[in-house]
């Protein structure tokens, strides 16, 4: 399997002593390991198949790509083999862990510019190579860049992540979908018009946030939220007041990668050439820099566990729901699951009344309209109740320029809501009753892209996406990969159609609609 070497990893868990666990995922465990044939420390991802109840065989066609990936800045499989159980990928073992896990460790406000220059530097060679053999990574995080003794970069969780986000059983069983809202391009939350390499693009430019600031945009919201604020608000940036600390070449670069409409990002192969990449060092600067003084990432990854748990669980009791969302993120978890309660608890919390006071989202008070506003539909709400709505309206002129479509319908492939043929701008208050169930129907017979299977028994409706991914090996055309990251599953209950139906208009249901439908649910 190890073709760079010639070494032969073997494929026979006997042959692996496994040490103490180093990193935990959504999906995977993983462990410092002896080779013991080879005398080589590797790092074994172990994936849980069972509790995953995923597809084994798109599994390892995603391994297998994974081992034919040949770059300096890209983690590689040495092999990969199925255990009871599991799915286990023996890979190098990156010593200093990821980014993420530095960070947390011992900079938790971010890295300088340098250290930030270098580290995006490695990455956007590794994407470069990527993009160039038609592959999209779809995971760019600071979880994901992982540091070695020496200070070499590589960038990691190519292929089985993605795949497991994609095509997954997992997400049919649980009956959730699934992503990385924090880092997620518009596009990619969209679902409409599927998207490519630049997706990947965006999710630099948050990387990039994230390590100069310690955390991601938005990291402290539910998910939810983060989808509509990804969606709804200006790009997220680097402030002029707030970043002082940070030249105007790394704002550009930032602001480069921001931007909604995915034909203005620049290709990696560009980016590469940014005048901001001058202030980029050598591998061996980062070692001293960043990794002096670190302990052993075994015992780092246990105290930070530790002290997760602690707050987690302090959290739980207190009952405080974004300080629980926000210690997902600091676990390192980066895909939500999305179920009912969730969606119910995150409906509560979309009410915030003014604005959001978070340094990251100064552009969250930029609220748009589309011209249907939340008292059209539910003239119920007491006045406090509506401002509290503010955060879902949207000004169709200031998201017109970067993002083409109606941005409240671009969550739609998140809920089974139909797409609005009028002008979003008639609230339509005067019309008939309408036959939601049907229009339900109507609506998931109409997506594009979207295999349909409707299931209507009164107390869900699912919607399935297909799954359309192309992936070609090196040497092979450059096929790019397809298809939504996030599935589509939501489950209406009876009472909100009953609600949904209680509203007297007869135009077609729209997103805001039934997220105030479940407001009432909530409340
Ligand atoms: N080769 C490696 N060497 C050292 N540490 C690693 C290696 N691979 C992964 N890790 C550590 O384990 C963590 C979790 O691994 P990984 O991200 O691959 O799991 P995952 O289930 O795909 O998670 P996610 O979906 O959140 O990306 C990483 O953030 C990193 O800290």
């Amino acid at each position: 399997m190890e073709q760079l070497s010639g070494k032969r990893f073997p494929t026979n868990p006997k042959d692996y002593k496994i040490y103490e666990e180093v990193g935990e995922g959504v999906s995977a465990t993983v462990y410092r390991a002896l080779c013991i044939p080879l005398n080589e420390i590797v790092a074994i991802k172990v994936l849980d198949l069972e509790k995953c109840n995923n597809d084994l065989d798109g599994i390892r066609r995603e391994v297998q790509t994974m081992s034919l990936i040949n770059h300096p800045n890209l983690v590689r499989a040495h092999c990969s083999f199925a255990a009871d159980q599991s799915l286990w990928v023996v890979m190098p073992y990156m010593a200093e862990g990821s980014c993420l896990h530095i960070m947390k460790t011992a900079y938790p406000e971010g890295f300088e510019e340098p250290v930030i220059a270098t580290l995006l530097r490695e990455v956007l060679k590794a994407l470069v190579y990527l993009h160039g053999h038609g592959h999209i990574h779809r995971d760019v995080k600071a979880g994901n860049i992982l540091v070695d003794i020496n200070g070499t970069i590589k960038l990691a969780d190519f292929g089985v992540s993605a795949c497991m986000f994609d095509t997954g059983d997992r997400q049919r069983s649980r009956n959730t979908f699934v992503g990385t809202p924090c880092w997620m391009a518009p596009e990619v939350m969209q679902q409409l018009h599927g998207y490519d390499f630049k997706a990947d693009i965006w999710s630099f430019g948050i990387t990039a946030l994230e390590l100069a600031h310690g955390h991601a945009p938005f990291s402290k919201y539910p998910p939810m939220k983060v989808l509509l604020m990804t969606l709804q608000n200006a790009p997220p940036g680097l402030d002029y007041e707030r970043d002082k600390r940070f030249s105007k070449s790394f704002k550009e670069l930032v602001g480069a990668c921001l931007v909604k409409d995915p034909k203005k990002r620049p290709s990696s192969e560009k980016l590469l050439k940014h005048p901001f990449f001058k202030h980029a060092r050598t591998n061996d600067y980062l070692a001293r820099t960043i990794l002096d003084g670190l302990s052993p990432l075994g015992q780092r990854f246990r105290v930070l566990r530790d002290k997760e748990a602690g707050l987690l669980l302090q959290n739980k009791l207190l009952g405080d729901k974004e300080q629980l969302s926000q210690q997902e993120y600091i676990r390192g978890i980066s895909a939500w699951n999305f179920n009912l309660e969730d969606l119910k608890n995150q409906a509560a919390q979309i009410q915030d009344p003014g604005g959001i006071s978070n340094a990251d989202d100064s552009d969250t008070s930029k609220k748009v309209k589309n011209g249907c506003d939340v008292k059209d539909f539910a003239p119920k709400l007491a006045s406090s109740e509506k401002d509290e709505f503010h955060d879902l309206q949207i000004e169709e002129g200031s998201l017109a320029s970067t993002f083409p479509v109606h941005s409240l319908q671009a969550l739609k492939g998140c809920f089974d809501v139909v797409e609005d043929e009028e002008d979003a701008s008639s609230p339509g208050p005067n019309c008939k009753k309408p036959d939601t169930e049907s229009m339900f129907q109507q609506q998931n017979s109409s997506q594009v892209g979207v295999s349909d299977s409707i299931l209507n028994n009164g107390d869900v409706l699912e919607r399935k996406a297909s799954s359309n991914r192309n992936i070609s090996a090196p040497g092979q055309r450059p096929r790019f990969l397809s298809g939504p990251l996030m599935r589509s599953w939501v489950f209406l209950p009876k009472k909100l159609l009953g609600i949904v139906k209680e509203m007297n208009c007869s135009r077609k249901i729209s997103l805001k609609e039934i997220i105030v439908a479940h407001y009432f649910i909530v409340k």
